[in-house]
């Protein structure tokens, strides 16, 4: 680790009275290209989110054989993608990065292009949870080269073809499993009904999302009975969307005005939305923030209070990190459960938080599905990231209050937010 990978995290000494226009969501913008590229027609994604997740899964695309072109901005984040379909082919090699999305979501897209689709990602890509979707792709009658692994690498052995059918997954692991299977299921020959076979689906609005997405280029599914959905066969059609700002990435935002008080407004926050990051709302209003959510957008406002709180976060994970920097700076202790699926995220997330947190003076404990933290004055230091671009916002916010807080590889927020030291000095400087 050179020196120049540590970002001082900055302390202001003011309230906060800002307007944060956030990109677009990455889990909206990586369900609509893989939608787009399995539709019978071209698809116009406005605002998409560009960043590494979405870029590579862009270019995973284009070399299954679909176009995914620059178009002239309609909004305020860059150009729009045009995306038209083609037949899919291989034999290529897709890096899936650290992408959950990109992992995930392709290989049963792989499984109907012509040719063999290698699978590889970062060092820690090949520790993820795959296993699952290997199996159930096997299941299906998809042959998958994976040297008896069950993770990355892997080569799919793709035939154009999937008979489809009825396919049982523990999904208990991560939700990524079903709405991958979700995803290309109308484009197998039967469509397919998925089981899950495990414990409680984590990340569940991603789930809903996914049904939602599929229900917007005219794919029947039936997710009216628990732990099933049945997609049916038939032709997708093509979308033009205007992607949603990313509601998980506004936390170390909204978080800031609970710290620092004063004010912060995300424009554009759907009245209506499957994102989890929606859950900030409840959460910022149980630590002490005031919320309201109106046409202008979602306002959060510090009131000089901040608690903790006892939150099951099984259906909205990836706010961990943020909430357990709030925590780490709040009044009474906190309790957050129903997590340990996070220690297949990014990096083994409850362990960074402790050690990173507890590396500050925190007390905080690790429990089998989760941590308990408990208030104690946190001191200077280097605040590691593990590649991960949520503990990096989580050491932003930490920085907020605790003067001296170094952030090692800022520039790992690329990952969902390539602009977040932009954002976030423009945040503090009042703009
Ligand atoms: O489908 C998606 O877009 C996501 C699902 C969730 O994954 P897990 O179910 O693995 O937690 C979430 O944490 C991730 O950030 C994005
Ligand atoms: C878990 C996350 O990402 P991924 O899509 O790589 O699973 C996340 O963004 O918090």
């Amino acid at each position: 680790m050179s020196e120049d990978d540590l970002w001082p995290a900055p302390t202001p000494e003011r309230e906060l009275d800002a307007v944060v226009a956030l990109p677009g969501s990455k889990s909206l913008t990586n369900r609509y290209l893989v939608l787009a590229a399995l539709a019978a027609e071209p698809s116009r994604l406005r605002s998409p989110l560009r960043s590494r997740d979405t870029v590579l899964m862009a270019r995973a695309l284009g070399q299954l054989g679909v176009r995914v072109e620059d178009v002239t901005a309609s909004g305020d984040f860059g150009q729009d993608w045009l995306v038209v379909p083609g037949e899919l082919r291989g034999p290529t090699t897709v890096d899936t990065g650290l992408a959950g999305t990109v992992m995930r979501f392709l290989p049963p897209v792989a499984a109907l292009a012509t040719g063999d689709v290698a699978f590889d990602g970062d060092p820690r890509a090949r520790e993820r949870p795959m296993a699952p979707i290997v199996a159930a792709l096997r299941d299906l009658g998809v042959e998958v080269d994976d040297g008896g692994t069950g993770s990355l690498p892997f080569t799919v052995k793709g035939t154009g073809r999937v008979a489809g059918g009825t396919v049982r997954i523990d999904a208990s692991s991560s939700s990524q499993f079903v709405s991958a299977l979700l995803l290309a299921g109308a484009r197998f020959d039967e469509g397919l009904t998925v089981l899950n076979t495990g414990g409680p689906i984590p990340s569940e609005p991603h789930v809903t999302m996914t049904v939602e997405a599929l229900r917007d280029v005219g794919v029947v599914i039936d997710d009216g009975e628990p732990e099933r959905w049945r997609v049916e066969p038939g032709r997708m059609g093509g979308l033009d969307v205007l992607v949603e700002p990313d509601l998980s990435n506004a936390a170390p935002f909204l978080a800031a005005a609970a710290v620092l008080g004063g004010q912060v407004r995300v424009p554009g926050w759907p009245q209506y939305t499957t994102q989890a990051g929606d859950n900030l709302r409840d959460l910022l209003d149980q630590m002490g923030a005031e919320v309201s959510l109106d046409r202008d957008g979602l306002t959060v406002t510090g009131t000089g209070e901040l608690y903790g709180l006892d939150a099951d976060l099984h259906a909205a994970g990836e706010l961990t990190p943020v909430v357990a920097a709030l925590a780490a700076l709040a009044e009474t202790p906190s309790h957050l459960r129903g997590i340990a699926h996070l220690r297949g995220h990014e990096t083994d997330r409850l362990a960074a938080l402790a050690t990173e947190l507890n590396g500050l003076g925190g007390k905080v404990v690790e429990t089998e599905d989760g941590l308990i933290i408990t208030p104690a004055p946190l001191h200077a230091g280097v605040f590691h990231t593990y590649d991960d671009h949520r503990l990096a916002t989580a050491g932003a916010v930490l920085g907020l209050r605790v003067p001296g807080v170094q952030v090692e590889n800022i520039g790992t927020t690329a990952k969902t937010l390539p602009e977040f030291t932009q954002l976030w000095n423009r945040m503090l400087q009042g703009s």
